[in-house]
């Protein structure tokens, strides 16, 4: 556009993209890209909260709860951040799950949810090769995986749930393959960070396996109904470019920054009020978890509801053995 000059035209691109609702897509054609937008926008939103940085934190290893160092996972908190790391350690076996391996992530996130300094957690697997390939089929007998006990078990569902009720985001970081039960551990998480080398994919109809609950529910929400059924029914795998074009992810990075990527998200969401990602979390699974899903957000009410002086006159008023006097909170509209 003649006599524009570059500042003219950052400015017609930013009204272009409120109104329209969106980013223009390609940098190179002078517009604005969504993914590093706020590296970009010079206004005082942006002036205000400014870039996160993304260096490698200081990893500290967390033993488990007898001071003893797990098996099957790595547990690591960022010194001075309030970020978790949850790694799956077996990448000789393409960090497929044995039932320990389920109980050994359950107690790390339980840890990750009771520390009040930590705010989001990695969920991620050992090496580059893969996230997790599912349960380890050498395990698997005729009522679930068995390792230690002498029946079987599919203790990966309560992961799922765990995660799901968690108060805090979960991000998947997936390098390499993320298939089977690990494809459906990376969906429950709340967010996905993946390598340019990273591989999505359902096997259960050709190992003889289906995960008809978040497996398939999860995953309907997210790529839709048509994507859903031809994932599950023909059990293909998909690039991360793939991934990403169904909204099966958030993004794709080259390998080498796969960590740094996700870190700044991780700094990005730590440095917003933590009550609000909570409500947010339980609301946006709100709908499709049930009751349960309900009873998390509702959960929500009632812990806000007890820092109010209102909750606080009902307690003290049984505690002192008298009537309570609600009458001076106002009725809002
Ligand atoms: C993931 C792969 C595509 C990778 O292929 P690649 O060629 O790169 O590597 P290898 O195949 O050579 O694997 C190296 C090494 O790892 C072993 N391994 C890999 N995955 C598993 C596994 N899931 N179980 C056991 N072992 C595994 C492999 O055997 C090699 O060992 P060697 O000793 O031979 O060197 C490819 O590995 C692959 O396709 N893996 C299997 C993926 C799969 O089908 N997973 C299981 C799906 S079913 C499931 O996960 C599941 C679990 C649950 O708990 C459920 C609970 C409730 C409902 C449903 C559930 C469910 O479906």
């Amino acid at each position: 556009m003649a006599g524009m000059t570059q500042k003219d035209l950052d400015l017609v691109n930013r009204r272009m993209a409120s109104v329209t609702g969106h980013f223009t897509p390609s940098a190179e054609s002078g517009g604005i890209s969504m993914s590093n937008c706020s590296g970009r926008l010079n206004d005082s939103y942006h002036r205000v909260h400014g870039e996160v940085p993304g260096f490698i934190p200081e990893w500290k290893q967390v033993p488990d709860e007898t001071g003893k160092p797990y098996t099957d996972i790595i547990y690591e908190k960022a010194v001075g951040e309030g970020i978790a790391k949850i790694t799956i350690n077996r990448p000789e076996r393409r960090n497929a799950f044995r039932p320990h391996t389920v109980k050994e992530l359950m107690r790390a996130f339980n840890d990750a949810r009771d520390d009040t300094t930590i705010g989001v957690i990695i969920f991620t697997g050992k090496g580059t090769q893969a996230f997790c390939s599912g349960g380890d089929q050498s395990f698997r007998g005729k009522n679930g995986y068995s390792d230690y006990d002498d029946f079987g078990r599919l203790n990966v569902l309560d992961l799922q749930v765990q995660i799901r009720r968690l108060p805090k985001p979960v991000i998947a970081m997936v390098a390499g393959y993320a298939v089977g039960g690990g494809h459906v551990l990376h969906m429950v998480c709340d967010m996905t960070i993946a390598a340019d080398n990273a591989v999505f994919g359902q096997t259960g109809p050709k190992v003889g396996s289906f995960d008809a609950g978040y497996g398939a529910s999860v995953m309907d929400r997210l790529i839709g109904p048509k994507k859903a059924r031809e994932m599950w029914f023909m059990a293909r795998f998909y690039t991360a470019a793939e991934a990403d074009k169904m909204g099966l992810i958030n993004k794709v990075v080259p390998l080498e920054h796969l960590e740094e990527e996700t870190i700044k998200w991780c700094r990005e969401i730590m440095r917003n009020s933590p009550m609000a990602i909570r409500v947010l979390k339980s609301a946006l699974n709100a709908v499709d978890d049930g009751h349960s899903g309900l009873q998390q957000i509702a959960g929500d009410g009632t812990l806000l509801f007890y820092g109010t002086e209102e909750g606080a006159e009902g307690k003290n008023s049984y505690l002192q053995h008298r009537k309570p006097d609600f009458s001076k909170f106002p009725r809002l509209p």
